[in-house]
């Protein structure tokens, strides 16, 4: 006995301690899931053991508390919270205790949105005052804040309102504002909100009216408070009574239904359930409510909710579970990606047992530790998220997340440039996880341009493991090619003729086929003007790369760390040993290039150079090519059919050649 005695007291204090997590600092600690069953427990051991029942009991008391720093408001009327169904079966037994007393009803089912309930007074029409519910009793002032919330009319449309209307609803953060808001406070290092519950309560109860406004908050009415005065009758059904906000003006949810028939209600329940993900807001059930006012009035209320009303919940999104491990997975472009392994749990539908962590930022961010207590969110078909731990489960022998130096998959060295948030394998021509996407841009139209080794080849030729590396498409026999798909001798041939033709390349192309971070075409050609050798460049340091007209520091250091990678060098020197070459450059003396600072455009339709060509020997000729024209543009090449890039030219007097004269101008 001592022992139950103790466990109530405990769950009173420490529901007592969540309520002002959630109510009063908008930042719950564990699930609401968590607190349901908590809450559940509490009730069951009340219920049998009545004697032990603490006199504050929080299954008694609506939860929250008007904080001081606000005026206090006296509401007309308490503001209840609502009694819970879990399963059907609740929500059977609710609606035989309502028949039994008052005979067979007609239910309102509207969507239990989940925001922050607010009661908002009219005065003539006129927006008077607006408060939180509180604890029930008194709440806080929030009028101005209110005031930006643009769906909420500041007066009343039409005539006929009485002198004084209390209006109840809720407001919520619509799920877009939600992800904006968040990624916005991820950019200024502020904290972020662990769903848009808490985030449309912590902005709404701000001192200052401007972060109010600044929050895209959303309300919908969901029922009429006091009314004090002459006016027309009032009607005297829930439903109708909503219908009478709408015309002055108060949004309503579409959403609200009447349902007259028990599995009307089960059906409506069901399919809002299947379109929850879709819906703008975030909704954590359906609240039912018995149509009839005088009904109403007869069923009355218990403790602290009506018994004419009932919030049948939804299966929970957020839950906790354990991060019994961290993983770190390499992605198809490098990325290192920590993946948290979790002890199974059933949220939002679904068991999930994984969830990502993003990166070392979001892990600094979360400050999460293997053996930590985690809340997982599930919403919709949004992939698991951890969204914070719970600190005060945290274990003696929790342990830091050690981000891996080298790559899991090839040893490589893990890169992290500065300012960039990703980690990434630095093994890019080597790595197992990266071999599909370095052979596709290396076979690419702008690389080495392998005619007819498109994607679904190159995916083919792996997952048959008849190519590990780039260099081992110059060892490719037609015979070997004939195991793809649709691949007949014939084909096989022509692409390995295909495979032949592309050794000899260029230099620029070449370094574009390697497919570093961040060099592209136009870098690749700068890097072969200005070094004229591979030699030159595998060794060239920081301050020899920043010479390099474009290269920046991240560039740089993308370039100094793919040559510094033993592995890379061992397949660059493969396909060389494979016959890959290229012209020896002319080493170009920077300021004699003849296009130096000029800004050239392509337009139309080239016939005797392909288009890329032309650009890279431009490039190499020291101009830039841009892709629009405009009063900077030295030259435009206008090939057939040249059509609004021309007309520009002509408009703003840029000169414009054919094709004939830019090929007299690169064969110099
Ligand atoms: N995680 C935590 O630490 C923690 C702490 C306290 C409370 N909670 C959560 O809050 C719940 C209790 O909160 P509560 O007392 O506000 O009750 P509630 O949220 O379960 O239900 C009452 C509230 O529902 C809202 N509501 C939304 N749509 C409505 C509609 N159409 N008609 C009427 N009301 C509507 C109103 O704001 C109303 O005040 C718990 O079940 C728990 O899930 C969590
Ligand atoms: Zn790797």
């Amino acid at each position: 006995m001592q022992s139950i005695q103790t466990e109530i007291a405990e769950l009173s204090s420490t529901l007592n301690q969540h309520n002002i997590h959630y109510y009063v600092d908008d930042a719950p600690t564990i699930p609401d899931a968590e607190y349901d069953r908590l809450m559940q427990r509490l009730i069951e051991l009340e219920q049998a053991y009545p004697q032990f029942k603490m006199p504050d009991s929080p299954s008694q008391r609506v939860g929250g508390l008007a904080l001081a720093k606000f005026d206090q408001i006296m509401h007309l009327k308490p503001m209840l919270s609502l009694d819970n169904a879990f399963e059907q079966t609740d929500f059977d037994n609710f609606n035989k205790r309502i028949t039994d007393k008052v005979g067979g009803v007609e239910y309102v089912c509207e969507p239990k949105l989940d925001g922050l309930a607010v009661s908002i007074t009219y005065r003539n029409g006129m927006l008077e005052r607006a408060a939180t519910r509180g604890d029930g009793s008194v709440g806080e002032d929030i009028t101005e804040n209110v005031r930006t919330i643009k769906s909420i009319p500041l007066k009343l449309r039409g005539e006929g309102y009485p002198e004084l209307v209390e209006v109840r609803g809720e407001v919520f953060m619509p799920k877009a504002a939600f992800d904006a808001l968040n990624q916005r406070q991820i950019a200024k290092d502020e904290k972020v909100f662990v769903n848009p519950r808490n985030a449309a309560a912590g902005s709404l109860r701000q001192l200052d009216s401007k972060i109010t406004a600044s929050r895209a908050l959303g309300f919908y009415a969901y029922a009429l408070g006091v009314v004090e005065g002459e006016s027309q009758p009032m009607a005297q059904t829930h439903f109708g009574q909503l219908s009478q906000l709408k015309i002055w003006g108060l949004p309503v949810s579409q959403e609200v239904k009447i349902c007259d028939a028990l599995d009307k209600v089960y059906a409506y329940y069901q399919d809002i359930l299947t379109r929850r993900s879709e819906l703008a807001y975030e909704i954590d059930g359906v609240v039912i409510k018995v149509n009839d006012i005088q009904k109403q009035l007869n069923l009355g209320f218990v403790a602290k909710a009506p018994r004419w009303a009932i919030a049948y919940k939804f299966p929970a999104q957020e839950e906790m579970t354990i991060l019994e491990a961290v993983d770190f997975q390499v992605g198809r472009t490098g990325a290192i990606t920590p993946v948290a392994r979790l002890q199974p749990v059933f949220v939002g539908g679904v068991t999930v047992s994984n969830a990502t962590l993003h990166n070392a930022d979001e892990i600094a961010r979360l400050g999460v530790k293997v053996g930590d207590t985690v809340i997982i969110r599930r919403a919709g078909d949004v992939i698991p998220q951890i969204v914070a731990i719970v600190a005060e489960k945290r274990p003696d022998n929790a342990s830091d997340i050690v981000f891996p130096e080298s790559c899991p998959v090839c040893q490589s060295d893990v890169e992290r440039i500065e300012g960039e948030a990703v980690a990434r394998c630095s093994g890019g021509l080597f790595c197992e996880a990266q071999r599909k996407e370095a052979i596709k841009h290396f076979a690419s139209r702008k690389a080495l341009n392998i005619d007819g080794m498109g994607d679904k080849v190159v995916e083919q030729l792996i997952d048959k493991e008849l190519v590990a590396s780039p260099a081992d498409l110059f060892s490719l026999s037609a015979s070997a090619i004939t195991m793809l798909d649709r691949m007949a001798m014939k084909s096989a041939t022509k692409l390995v003729a295909a495979i032949n033709h592309a050794k000899t390349t260029t230099l620029a192309r070449f370094l574009y086929s390697l497919g570093i971070r961040e060099v592209g075409e136009a870098t690749a050609a700068n890097l072969a003007n200005h070094f004229g050798s591979l030699e030159v460049i595998r060794t060239a340091s920081i301050d020899d790369l920043l010479a390099v007209e474009d290269v920046g520091d991240v560039v740089a250091q993308h370039i100094k760390h793919f040559f510094e990678q033993s592995h890379n060098l061992e397949v660059i020197d493969k396909l060389l040993a494979s016959g890959v070459n290229w012209p020896a450059i002319e080493q170009a003396d920077e300021s004699q290039l003849s296009l130096k600072g000029q800004t050239w455009v392509l337009t139309g339709t080239l016939t005797q150079l392909n288009r890329n060509d032309a650009k890279a020997q431009l490039q190499a000729l020291g101009a830039k090519v841009a892709g629009s024209v405009s009063k900077n543009t030295d030259c435009v090449v206008a090939g057939e059919a040249a059509g609004s890039k021309l007309a520009k030219a002509q408009e703003l007097g840029v000169k414009v050649i054919d094709e004939q004269a830019l090929l007299a101008i690169l064969q110099g």
